[in-house]
């Protein structure tokens, strides 16, 4: 990616300084007490390393290049210029306001312009992204403008649709709400038929 690339679509959104594993552990040592409980007793002993670990699981999404991601571009795929589309990838993600899970599943279309990608590489992009701190606007936002810079698409279709823990767990407790958010390039922006077509076939109706 080059200096006009913006901000949100750069590898890191800038140099991290990460503490330590055993900053983190101590952090997380603070938290369980914090809740109530006795970070030394003996089935939490090992807790702060093993939520030390999945954090780095959880938010892997930081050190992944997502413009490396969509490098290797297929031009032989006999002249198809149709729509492509991935319905119901399955994504896990944090809100960046409570550090909550949001889970949900993410449709993916593009209509190729010079060639198509392989398809397993859609599903790492939005694990690239999901896996970071994130509102799941931005995180569909990012998924169609890195698809679109990088494939040169004619046009982009991405929609979310996900449950958000820290409104189901926490807060207003609302089980069940389902956040349904979209992000269109080129033609799907430009042609409404283009919208519904992708909404149509990503909701299974065709
Ligand atoms: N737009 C948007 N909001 C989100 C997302 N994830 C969480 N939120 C919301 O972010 C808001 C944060 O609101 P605040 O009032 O600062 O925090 P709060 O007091 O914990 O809010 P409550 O959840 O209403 O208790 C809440 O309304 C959350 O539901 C997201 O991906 N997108
Ligand atoms: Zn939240």
């Amino acid at each position: 990616m080059d200096a006009k690339t913006p901000p949100h679509l750069k590898y890191a959104p800038r140099p991290l300084e990460r503490p330590s594993a055993a900053e983190a552990e101590a952090a997380v040592r603070t938290l369980i007490a914090y809740a109530g409980d006795d970070p030394d007793r003996e089935g939490l002993i090992e807790t702060p390393a093993r939520v030390t670990k999945a954090f780095r699981e959880f938010y892997a999404g930081y050190e992944e290049d997502p413009a490396a991601i969509l490098d290797r571009v297929f031009d032989e795929a006999g002249g198809y210029d149709d729509l492509v589309l991935l319905r119901d990838i399955p994504f896990h993600s944090h809100c960046e306001h409570h550090m909550v899970p949001f889970i949900g599943k993410a449709h993916i279309a593009y209509y190729p312009k010079d060639g198509v990608v392989g398809l397993s590489k859609l599903a790492r992009l939005v694990d690239a992204y999901a896996r970071r701190l994130q509102m799941q606007e931005r995180l569909t936002q990012q998924i169609a403008d890195a698809i679109q810079q990088g494939l040169d698409a004619r046009g982009v279709a991405v929609m979310l649709e996900a449950e958000h823990h820290c409104v189901s767990m926490r807060g207003t407790r609302k089980a069940g709400v389902s956040t349904v958010t979209t992000a269109f390039t080129g033609l799907f922006k430009a042609d409404r038929d283009e919208r519904a077509r992708f909404i149509a076939l990503a909701e299974g109706r065709r």
